[in-house]
């Protein structure tokens, strides 16, 4: 698989698999949807299990993890009613009685599964064969099984100590009050909250470690007020009172938010507005928390009816952050992927808890980051990474299994070329499309006309310059100096004559005025004694003659001109552009061509772009595109008249700051994709 994924693809079928990113040349805006919260998700199942009531979930989240979850459900007799096309699940409360208190489970690699289901079937009762997936296996468990064995449930091991798969045999519990600890995972302390009601006596749970106010408890005590179950807070944590008569008749589960951050992110990376439907602030997801950071990156967010924009379009670039993401540390291979776009470096601290998740994400991110060539390294005192900005290179990232890997790492080839993700099948585990709605990020333009710039965008007119210097200063009879070269000599000037352009685009000088002075101002900054309107005159006979293309720019034209109505939109000197375009060959894939010296007025004036358009006769600003390499002229022009703008940056410049381009492409290639 290549890009385009098929939704219908078999699953298992893809481990072998790769997916190329390619570079992103659209500037949105962007709107996406995203599949439910798989915390919300699970947790409801969980809830809407155990409560005393018919309950229907709606937003649910159909991928292998919430999968798990129901699989598990189905096993364990609940009576369930799955509508995946409408994201839809009704299932039958029984109070805390498990329908088959005999049953073999699989939670695959859920991590919420495990350790959510553990705890509920053992504090309810019954004798239940819990597997796993090898990724599962190898995560924590013990701190969990151990409070569960000191309360009498027993445990058989069926491969390693302490780990999934086991055998659970739950007859006699006697648990009053346990403590937790958060340091490995707040899933434990979740589990424990969610399933404490299901005892005679309800659960004290005491909480240590080094998250015991985290994102994740929060959305579970919140989730078990709008269910109905009363807690209460004590010094060192919460009390559930036992056996809670409570239920639901319905509950939504908001987008997951994990899953929206990498649309979001792509805000500050590409300098594009992200929409991602159904977000709204306040949210019962700690992840909310990254995308308010992408505001201190410059990032604006902004409500809508539809749902949470963060708005990138005017971030030129930004700044390498210091953040402590312990509390949204789902995110941090995300907020590494950013970092690799920015200015200076980014430091992120107190996510030792990652080097226990689907993969050592630590290590992951490090591993992956330097094999890209991005400079990287693991801060140990601070239990955090560094990561360098660079441009990655194109190699295949290895993704462990791990779906936030892929999905992260799948943001460092957005704007380089070549980044391959291995094994992009692992997102099934929470958004088994991920890599198709990337794809339908790459959308061709819908235009009918493009009008195409023609120095430095199809002709290297530094190329046709230095040339004509050349021959002009022999003509001319000038040596440029004993130390100094034709070339050299030209590419001053040509500094100079693109300042002078650029005050005409500023209406500044006029064009006559720039004719005039050009030559006559750099002559004197050279200390040379010739008179400038003569060596302009001589010169500007020889420039007529200059038509180097770019390589690529017929065949460019041919296929342009195969689609769309192609005119040449320039600033120049009508004998000089008409005849270059002629000679070329330019002119037979070309409809017309737009001089600004015959139209009287230069991009990016609003009365060079009237005369574009009526002279195609078109009204519908939308249907038409310019391309080209100025942003002063072409893209400013563009974007003030309100026509589609394409910025031909080869150099890779920094964007400009409040010129919002369409699409910004680097090389003919890019032009042909997005068109
Ligand atoms: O409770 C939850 O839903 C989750 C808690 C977090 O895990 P840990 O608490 O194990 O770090 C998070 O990383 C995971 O994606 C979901
Ligand atoms: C840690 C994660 O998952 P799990 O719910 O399996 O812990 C995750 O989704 O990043």
């Amino acid at each position: 698989m290549r890009n385009n994924m098929q939704n219908n693809m078999q699953k298992d079928m893809m481990v072998n698999d790769t997916y190329e990113v390619k570079r992103l040349c659209n500037r949105g805006p962007f709107c996406v949807k995203v599949p439910g919260s798989k915390s919300i998700t699970n947790r409801a199942l969980m809830l809407a299990a155990m409560s005393e009531r018919r309950c229907e979930l709606t937003g649910v989240l159909f991928s292998d993890d919430s999968r798990a979850f129901l699989d598990c459900l189905g096993r364990l007799g609940f009576e369930l009613i799955i509508d995946e096309e409408n994201e839809r699940v009704v299932i039958q409360g029984t109070g805390g009685v498990i329908p088959n208190n005999t049953a073999s489970v699989d939670v695959r690699s859920a991590g919420t599964a495990a350790r959510f289901l553990t705890v509920m079937l053992a504090l309810a009762g019954g004798d239940y064969e819990m597997n796993s997936s090898k990724q599962m296996a190898k995560r924590p468990m013990e701190p969990l099984l151990k409070i569960l064995r000191d309360g009498g449930v027993e445990f058989e091991f069926l491969g390693e100590e302490g780990h999934f798969p086991f055998i659970m045999h739950s007859h006699d519990i006697h648990l009053s009050s346990v403590t937790v600890d958060t340091t490995v995972s707040s899933q434990f302390t979740s589990a424990l909250l969610m399933a404490g009601t299901l005892l005679d006596a309800g659960l004290d749970i005491n909480v240590t470690g080094s998250r015991t106010e985290g994102s994740y408890i929060k959305m579970t005590l919140s989730m078990l007020e709008q269910f109905g179950i009363s807690y209460t807070r004590h010094d060192s944590g919460y009390r559930v009172a036992g056996h809670q008569s409570y239920g639901l008749g319905s509950y939504v589960v908001e987008p997951d938010i994990s899953a929206a951050s990498y649309f979001y992110s792509m805000a500050p990376i590409l300098g594009c507005d992200v929409r991602v439907e159904r977000v709204h602030r306040p949210s019962l997801q700690g992840d909310m928390k990254y995308v308010e950071t992408l505001g201190t990156l410059g990032c604006v967010l902004e409500e809508s009816k539809e749902g949470l924009w963060v708005k990138g379009s005017g971030v030129s670039s930004y700044h390498g952050i210091t953040i402590d993401m312990n509390d949204f540390s789902d995110q941090t291979m995300t907020m590494a992927a950013v970092a690799v776009y920015a200015d200076t470096p980014t430091s992120i601290y107190n996510v030792g808890h990652i080097r226990y998740q689907e993969s050592d994400r630590m290590a992951a991110i490090i591993n992956e980051l330097t094999g890209m060539g991005i400079k990287c390294e693991e801060i140990p005192q601070y239990d955090g990474i560094r990561i360098f900005p660079g441009k990655p290179q194109p190699v295949e990232v290895e993704t462990y299994e791990d779906h936030r890997i892929a999905m992260a790492m799948s943001l460092t080839g957005l704007g380089a070329d070549g980044v391959v993700i291995k094994n992009p099948g692992c997102c099934r585990k929470t958004f088994e499309n991920y890599f198709e709605v990337l794809d339908s990020l790459y959308t061709k333009a819908d235009v009918d006309v493009i009008l195409l710039d023609n120095d430095n965008t199809i002709m290297d007119f530094d190329e046709c310059a230095r040339r004509a210097v050349a021959i002009s200063l022999e003509k001319a009879g000038i040596h440029a100096g004993k130390a100094d070269t034709a070339v050299g000599f030209a590419d001053r000037f040509l500094v100079h004559n693109t300042s002078m352009w650029q005050k005409l685009e500023r209406r500044e000088i006029t064009r006559q005025e720039l004719l005039d002075t050009r030559w006559q101002l750099f002559f004197e900054k050279e200390g040379i004694d010739y008179d400038g309107k003569a060596f302009e005159a001589i010169y500007r006979d020889e420039l007529t003659k200059q038509h180097v293309l770019y390589e690529g720019a017929l065949e460019l034209l041919k296929y342009l001109s195969e689609r769309y109505d192609v005119y040449i939109a320039t600033n120049g000197i009508t004998r000089t552009q008409t005849r270059r375009i002629a000679e070329s060959g330019v002119g037979k894939y070309i409809k017309g061509c737009f001089i600004s010296e015959q139209i009287g007025a230069d991009k990016p004036s609003e009365k060079y772009f009237d005369a574009c358009m009526n002279g195609i006769g078109i009204y519908d600003r939308s249907r038409v595109m310019i391309i080209g390499d100025s942003l002063t002229s072409d893209m400013k022009g563009g974007v003030q008249y309100g026509i589609k703008t394409c910025w031909l940056n080869r150099a890779g410049a920094v964007r400009p700051q409040g010129l919002h381009c369409d699409y910004v492409v680097k090389c003919y290639e890019d032009i042909e994709r997005i068109l």
